[in-house]
């Protein structure tokens, strides 16, 4: 009985990729980016999920201690691949991503590694570069404190110059000075870059980093006067407790003063602090890196979770059947529909901006090699904005794809649990989405500001220079509406903020409505970047069409949503806001039959989904059910407890039912 049933979703998941109307290779490429790409990353997802060390499926169910180890382990057997094959830094970020584990390495390859070379002299790279990557030091990025983590400018460490020794002194001067979180910090670093204030010749010229030696090269014992941990358990089972976020004081540390970063400023000998002729915020260029890589890595979750919802829509049925006939595949419900299709369209979205982003990233970076900073503020402003936007919207999107799922995506087993748990730090970290946007909004401000001195604004702001005209059309076309809303949601906070008795306090009044502002600015880059990708040449049948369809569902979906900002800054009527809900009604039966195939371009092994809802195969049902056996308390029948807990309650009752 089983068998059959099972065998009866198997066809169904063929039956659905059947009906697909594109080529769902072709959308392979598209959603990679190149042949390249998919061919790579279906190399690395193989290889991972095929060597036993790389076994997860176990993962929620370990101890803490057991769980850490075995990140370790990991960690060092993919190490050791990398070198046996001799993988390309393209090949071994994409096997890290599918060992799917967070841990030491990413802090060090994602942080220290940036920071050194953002913020390190030539000199100091050529000295500590060689030694990270080799793994003969390993280290993080410690900068948030116990007491501060957004204001960077309040932290309390101290770096004081000792011009006796040539030094510099760490020190931790309060309990809220104690950095705490940097990931690998707790357990497995033996390097971090420190952000401190540093102090010389009795002044204190704001936060600087500082590379520090923390634990013994010989016995990985911390180093006197530094006293460190690991902060303690985190959300969920497995998720981010395989990371030794920790807690770091230091007692009067003492460094060589070659170890302050020293490109963006020097301490001389003598102990004179000199600034360089770069703008100091590339202070923050780590962070900027990193919150571009946050964005690719939010449409990664996100079509994970997708792609585990949708496979098991197609596979569950309710209702539907009055006279004994097939029950309803629940993908076929309207509703179902309407909440997940708009995420399925989100995920493509996070994709091609994604790309945009690291595109961006890249030009800014050349331009910063010869000193051209003219769009710095662009970086700070996309990187800032798209990592709130995407990453707050893929938690809210993988919490609704374990609603989509039923009772049986609440299973750790349906893997969205962990997923969720796993990514729902990414809206704090590296920046709180609410303190990201709020520089978006500072930005937005200034460049209103500017329009009336006639400076034209630029890049992704651009649209902002057709004030006039934006200002006053109604609008027929939907990036217009979408240029149209974002303008005018800016221009009446600073309008707003005008009347108020000072600009900081108008701000501070405005904050609320200033982040919608900010939400709409980068939402209209998305959906501008969303229809830039499908004007390009797409090749393969009927993949264009798909996108073309994805992204009028992003848009008209965003636009539904937001309908209230739309017709309350009269960028459409309430009669286009309805015809738009019309029309997105219609797009989502054409998604329909090609959502599977939608899910499938994404190349996911089952290895790397981690879900039996989301099986490649669809056979759900009986995985459903060996999974349960395998969970712990059903290694005995009877449960430990039973005999100190559970018989004496039972003969107690016995007893009193004779009385
Ligand atoms: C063969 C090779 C083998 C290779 C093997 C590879 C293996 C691969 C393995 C692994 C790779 C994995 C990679 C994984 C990636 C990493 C994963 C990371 C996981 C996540 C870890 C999380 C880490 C953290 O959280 S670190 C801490 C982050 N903290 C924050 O984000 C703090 C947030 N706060 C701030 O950023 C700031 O305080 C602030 C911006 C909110 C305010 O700062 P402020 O007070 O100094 O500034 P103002 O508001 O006054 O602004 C002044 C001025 O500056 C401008 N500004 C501000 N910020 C920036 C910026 N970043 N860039 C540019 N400009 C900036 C601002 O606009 C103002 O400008 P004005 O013109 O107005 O003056
Ligand atoms: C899993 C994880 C890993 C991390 N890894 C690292 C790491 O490797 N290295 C490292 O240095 N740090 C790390 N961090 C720290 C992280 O960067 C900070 O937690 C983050 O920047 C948020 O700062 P906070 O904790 O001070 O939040 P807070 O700023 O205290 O936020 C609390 C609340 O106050 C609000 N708020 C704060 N300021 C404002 C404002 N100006 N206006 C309006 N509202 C405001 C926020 O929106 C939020 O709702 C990690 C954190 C986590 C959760």
């Amino acid at each position: 009985m089983a068998v059959d049933h099972a065998a009866a979703e198997v066809d169904h998941l063929a039956a659905e990729r059947a009906a697909a109307r594109f080529d769902v290779e072709a959308m392979k490429i598209a959603w990679a980016g190149s042949r390249h790409a998919v061919d790579v990353a279906d190399r690395m997802a193989r290889l991972v999920a095929s060597d036993p060390v790389f076994r997860k499926d176990n993962r929620t169910m370990l101890s803490r201690k057991d769980l850490f180890k075995d990140t370790l382990r990991k960690a060092a057997h993919a190490w050791k691949r990398i070198v046996e094959l001799r993988l390309t830094e393209e090949e071994a970020s994409l096997l890290r991503q599918y060992v799917d584990q967070p841990g030491y390495v990413d802090l060090h390859w994602g942080m220290f590694v940036p920071a050194i070379k953002g913020q390190g002299t030539e000199e100091q790279q050529k000295k500590w570069l060689p030694l990270a990557y080799k793994f003969q030091i390993i280290g993080c990025y410690a900068q948030t404190e116990l007491g501060h983590g957004s204001n960077v400018q309040g932290l309390e460490t101290t770096a004081t110059f000792d011009p006796m020794t040539d030094e510099f002194v760490i020190h931790s001067p309060t309990l809220t000075s104690s950095k705490w979180w940097p990931g690998g910090l707790g357990k497995a670093s033996t390097h971090a870059v420190v952000y401190a204030r540093l102090i010389t010749e009795g002044k204190d010229y704001g936060i600087h980093g500082f590379i520090v030696q923390l634990r013994s090269l010989e016995d990985h014992s911390p180093l006197p006067g530094v006293t460190l941990g690991d902060i303690g358990g985190k959300f969920g089972s497995g998720a981010y407790n395989s990371m030794d976020n920790g807690v770091l004081r230091f007692d009067h540390v003492r460094i060589p003063r070659d170890q302050m970063l020293m490109r963006l400023s020097q301490v001389t000998r003598e102990g004179k602090y000199v600034q360089s002729d770069v703008p100091k915020q590339l202070l923050y260029g780590t962070m900027v890196y990193v919150r571009q890589s946050i964005v690719a890595d939010a449409s990664k979750a996100l079509s994970r979770a997708v792609c585990i919802a949708v496979r098991y829509s197609a596979i569950r049925k309710q209702f539907g059947s009055q006279d004994g006939g097939p029950e309803t595949q629940v993908l076929n419900y309207r509703t179902q529909q309407s909440r997940l299709f708009p995420l399925l369209a989100s995920a493509y979205a996070f994709r091609f901006v994604g790309d945009w982003l690291n595109w961006l990233y890249t030009d800014v970076t050349q331009k910063l090699e010869v000193k051209d900073y003219s769009t710095l503020q662009e970086a700070h402003a996309c990187t800032a904005g798209l990592k709130a936007v995407t990453t707050s919207a893929t938690a809210d999107a993988i919490e609704e794809c374990r609603k989509l799922c039923g009772g049986h995506g609440y299973l750790n087993s349906s893997g969205l649990p962990e997923l969720f748990a796993v990514y729902v730090p990414a809206c704090t970290y590296e920046g709180d989405n609410v303190v990201l946007l709020l520089q978006v909004a500072r930005i937005l401000m200034k460049t209103v500001s500017q329009l009336t001195s006639g400076k034209q604004p630029v890049g992704t702001m651009a649209y902002m220079g057709k004030v006039q005209h934006l200002m006053q059309s109604k609008c027929a076309v939907k990036t217009e509406a979408f240029e149209a809303r974002a303008l005018r949601m800016a221009v009446n906070c600073a309008q707003n903020i005008g009347q108020a008795s000072n600009q900081e306090e108008g701000f501070y009044e405005r904050s609320p409505d200033l982040l919608e502002a900010a939400v709409a600015h980068i939402q209209l880059i998305i959906v501008t970047k969303f229809i830039e990708k499908v004007h390009q040449d797409i090749p393969g049948h009927g993949v264009k069409e798909q996108l073309q369809n994805l992204c009028n569902v992003y848009a008209l979906y965003t636009l539904h949503k937001h309908l209230g900002d739309f017709l309350a800054t009269g960028s459409l009527t309430p009669k286009q806001g309805a015809l738009a809900n019309e029309q997105l009604g219609k797009l989502y039966a054409q998604v329909r039959p090609n959502a599977v195939a939608l899910v499938d371009a994404f190349n996911y092994t089952d290895h790397y989904l981690g879900s039996v809802l989301g099986r490649y195969d669809g056979n759900v049902y009986p995985a459903l059910y060996e999974e349960a056996w395998k969970d712990p308390l059903n290694e005995t029948v009877v449960p430990e407890g039973y005999h100190e807990y559970l018989r004496p309650l039972l003969k107690q009752q016995l007893k009193l039912s004779r009385l």
